[in-house]
């Protein structure tokens, strides 16, 4: 049995991932993203599962941001989560909803449902959690407050809760891709299904080179290499530097991943890999 870190508490969309995946693995729960990929680190847990982009609110920087910046691990896999968000209350409040003065939930949850929020709830406190079951917990210890949280069923069920409106996520396109880290890179892959593979690179433009980003570009291009994202972040070295990250819609391979790579160093790019690994879409 392997030992899986996860954002927890119990319940967290994370936690669903990780039921859904290593379902026959020990889980434990993080509170908080970097609790968990610290975790993978000093080797309490073989893997480490946390968010990293979701399809209405864009990527979850805090995950992003430490694993460049702080504690650089391969990503060994992926998970995609359809996402439904419910409003629950504490059941000694299941009438009062209209009236609840704060909403607890994940700072992505809480933009996920920005329009129901804005037209039903308009005056309610807003309040940011380390993650969705926790905002749960917290309306489940304070049964004296008139407070609600946005999370899954699962939360409802985990901490008591009732849920007073469902799926108040303003699109219903809503997925988040959830990252399998682990210490090192590994041969065999963390699970055993998956719907295809995907490598992410990390590239560095020289500074002030006229028309870099379309050389970048075109070495992937001419050699028909699918990018499925592409997206800046700051280097936190200065305004206006940052990098790219970059989502090639295959697996690295002998031949056409290094030689772009090699393009790309010979144009002054500085080039990282993150990671080579399969993504399974759960349903
Ligand atoms: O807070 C959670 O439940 C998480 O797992 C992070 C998250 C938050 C909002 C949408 C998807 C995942």
């Amino acid at each position: 049995m392997r030992k899986v870190g996860y954002l927890g508490p119990r319940a967290t969309f994370t936690h669903i991932a990780v039921q859904t995946m290593f379902q026959r693995d020990e889980h434990l729960p993080y509170r908080t993203i970097p609790a968990c990929v610290d975790a993978v680190v000093n080797g309490e847990v073989e893997y480490g599962i946390v968010p990293l982009e979701n399809a209405l609110e864009g990527s979850v920087n805090l995950t992003l941001d430490y694993l460049i910046h702080e504690k650089r691990l391969p990503i060994v896999g992926e998970i995609v989560l359809p996402i439904r968000q419910h409003l629950m209350v504490h059941p000694n409040h299941a009438k009062e909803w209209q009236e609840l003065t704060t909403v607890y939930s994940h700072s992505h949850a809480i933009a996920q449902c920005h329009k129901f929020l804005h037209t039903t709830l308009s005056d309610v406190l807003l309040e940011a959690t380390t993650s969705t079951a926790s905002a749960a917990q917290f309306v489940k210890e304070h049964p004296e407050q008139v407070i609600g949280a946005i999370a899954n069923e699962l939360a409802a069920k985990e901490y008591g809760l009732h849920i007073a409106q469902p799926n108040i996520h303003d699109y219903n396109h809503n997925t988040t891709r959830f990252v399998v880290l682990h210490r090192s890179v590994q041969q065999d892959t963390p699970f055993d299904v998956h719907d295809g593979y995907k490598t992410t690179l990390m590239i560095t433009l020289p500074s002030d080179q006229a028309g870099a980003l379309h050389q970048v570009l075109s070495a992937f291009g001419w050699r028909k290499l699918n990018l499925s994202k592409i997206e800046s972040r700051p280097m936190k070295t200065g305004l206006g530097n940052y990098f790219f990250i970059v989502d090639i819609e295959q697996k690295m391979d002998d031949v056409l991943i290094p030689s772009a790579i090699a393009e790309l160093e010979a144009l002054g790019c500085t080039v990282n890999l993150l990671g080579s690994y399969p993504y399974f879409l759960i349903k």
